[in-house]
């Protein structure tokens, strides 16, 4: 896996795509320069998310871009993906982390510094992940932190972070400048017209973090 894997990461929305398939516009956001692929199917059937994730895991070989899962354990596991990703409600981190052993890439969504410091007992997570801005793409998340938060996440956290919600191209430096290791995005890149363009350009707001 490259270093600083978490750079620009794809959070995938099907029913954001403009009816391309999600599979299309993971591969020009690859193409764009994306360091990390997240299938994120709320509304996908069991058996679609698995065909889904088949079919991403086929694109992604040999990119060097690891494919995580949100939420669903039996998928990533089925899939043979890189990781998962998981929230407040999903499976606890330290039964994700004994099913699915040390290899895998396991990332925890934080939506209060209680829940920072709690992952600071664990010295295995990957990374954390805290919401920047507000944002339509999920209706629950309801903790954006701007890019004082942000920082402030990154002292309290011991693991690299992630900052997710409201990233569009405007703020996206901001975020970044504010020690985020990655910024995640859902429209900014799955509802573009041009899913390449859009992640070469959230990639250059990135400055010298992207060195490999
Ligand atoms: C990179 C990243 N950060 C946060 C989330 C949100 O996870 P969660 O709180 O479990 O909410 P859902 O995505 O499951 O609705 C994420 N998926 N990815
Ligand atoms: C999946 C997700 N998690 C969030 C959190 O705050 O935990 S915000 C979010 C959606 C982010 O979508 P967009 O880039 O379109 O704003
Ligand atoms: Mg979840």
């Amino acid at each position: 896996m490259k270093k600083n894997y978490l750079n620009l990461y794809l959070v995938t929305d099907s029913d954001l795509a403009l009816g391309r398939p999600v599979e299309d516009v993971v591969q020009a956001a690859v193409r764009g320069g994306t360091t990390i692929v997240q299938l994120r199917e709320k509304t996908a059937s069991t058996r679609d998310f698995y065909h889904i994730a088949l079919r991403v895991k086929e694109i992604l070989q040999g990119t060097g871009v690891p494919l995580i899962i949100n939420d669903r354990l039996d998928i990533a596991q089925a899939v043979d993906v890189e990781g998962l990703h998981i929230g407040q409600s999903d499976m606890p981190y330290e039964i994700a982390r004994r099913i699915l052993g040390p290899n895998k890439i396991i990332g925890v969504s934080c939506d209060n510094d209680e829940q920072l410091l709690e992952m600071n007992r664990y010295d295995d997570v990957n990374y954390v992940a805290v919401q920047a801005y507000g944002t339509q793409t999920k209706a629950e998340a309801d903790h954006p932190l701007g890019p004082a938060g942000v920082l402030r996440s990154k002292k309290l956290t011991r693991h690299p972070l992630v900052a997710i919600g409201g990233i569009h191209l405007s703020n996206a430096a901001e975020i970044s400048e504010a020690e985020a290791d990655g910024i995640a995005v859902v429209s900014e890149i799955m509802s573009a017209k041009d899913p390449e363009d859009a992640a070469k350009k959230l990639y250059l707001q990135l400055g010298v973090k992207n060195e490999k």
